[in-house]
């Protein structure tokens, strides 16, 4: 049974991006750059936006933020979106989610220019990825791909199970998994015997956002498991981060599992990096980079 590890993997990733970042700082003089908007204080979201400033910062491209009072308006966290998609220095816009519960994330994420949509999550890039166009692609579901084709490099005419069909990442992840020729069930809460449908997958893909809930015996011999959910929990006195699959039985059976902390979570941050060098290349006419 193989861990797969995702902080290696995203690690080394993250090296190749910073080597695409300096080809095209050299041939063109051009420096990459990332615009990420927080509203709020949500204690996990400012980590997650210090550690996407530090890594955008590492790969060599110029990282901004801009942070909003938790009162702030829709209308305002709107306008400083059509500032950032009209100011030319800036490759990538992502607005850290979840937004304060008045705003709504639907119309601010819409109102990313879809060149500039690092996170994927624009319906203009949501229908790209359906219809099989050039797009930029959700990073979760990408790097969740990425890391399933580390351990099975060809995934055609595998059965893939999706457990989640939040738009951040069961449906794009099994539009990719689709793309790769999987045969993909989406399952979710109202599934019946969900334990048999997940009994039945190859690459089994767990993102619905409960601790533990894949159990060991839903899990095929000999699979590929994808751990996506990230969930705090106290135990023994103790927070803890924890996955929506049970680990600890789940790698009795399968063939390569990922952790939580360390499997899929790193893959997000780094393949954030990736599409900002990719929408960067795109929008400034240097071509396809190899990333
Ligand atoms: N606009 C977006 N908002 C959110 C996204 C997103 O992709 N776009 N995803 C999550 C949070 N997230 C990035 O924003 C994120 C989550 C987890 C990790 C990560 O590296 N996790 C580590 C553990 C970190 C810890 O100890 O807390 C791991 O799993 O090993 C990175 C980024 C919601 N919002």
């Amino acid at each position: 049974m193989t861990i797969i590890d995702g902080k290696a993997f995203a690690l080394k990733l993250r090296e190749k991006i910073a080597g695409a970042v300096r080809d095209i700082k050299s041939s063109c003089n051009i420096q990459p750059a990332l615009a990420v908007v927080l509203v709020g204080e949500d204690p996990a979201s400012q980590v997650y936006v210090r550690n996407k400033g530090i890594a955008t910062e590492k790969a060599g491209m110029r990282s901004i933020e801009h942070k909003l009072a938790a009162d702030a308006s829709e209308d305002d966290v709107v306008s400083l979106v059509k500032k950032l998609n009209a100011d030319e220095e800036v490759d990538g816009i992502l607005v850290q989610l979840p937004l304060p519960d008045h705003i709504s994330s639907e119309r601010v994420i819409n109102e990313i220019h879809p060149d500039k949509d690092v996170d994927g999550l624009t319906e203009a890039n949501a229908g790209r990825l359906i219809l099989g166009k050039t797009g930029l692609v959700p990073c979760t579901p990408q790097g969740s791909v990425m890391l399933a084709k580390s351990v099975r490099d060809n995934l055609s005419g595998l059965n893939a199970v999706v457990v989640g069909r939040s738009i951040l990442v069961g449906k794009p992840l099994a539009m990719l998994l689709l793309a790769e020729n999987c045969t993909v069930t989406m399952a979710h809460s109202r599934t019946k015997n969900l334990d048999e449908v997940c009994r039945e997958a190859d690459i089994l893909c767990a993102a619905v956002g409960r601790p533990r809930m894949v159990e060991g015996r839903w899990v095929k011999e000999g699979a590929t498991v994808i751990d996506v959910g990230i969930n705090r929990i106290e135990e023994d006195g103790k927070t803890r981060l924890i996955g929506d699959v049970d680990f600890d039985s789940a790698k009795e059976r399968a063939g390569a599992i990922t952790p939580v902390p360390g499997g899929v979570g790193p893959m997000t941050i780094a393949c954030l990096l990736r599409n900002t060098v990719i929408a960067a290349a795109r929008r400034r006419g240097l071509g396809a980079v190899e990333v």
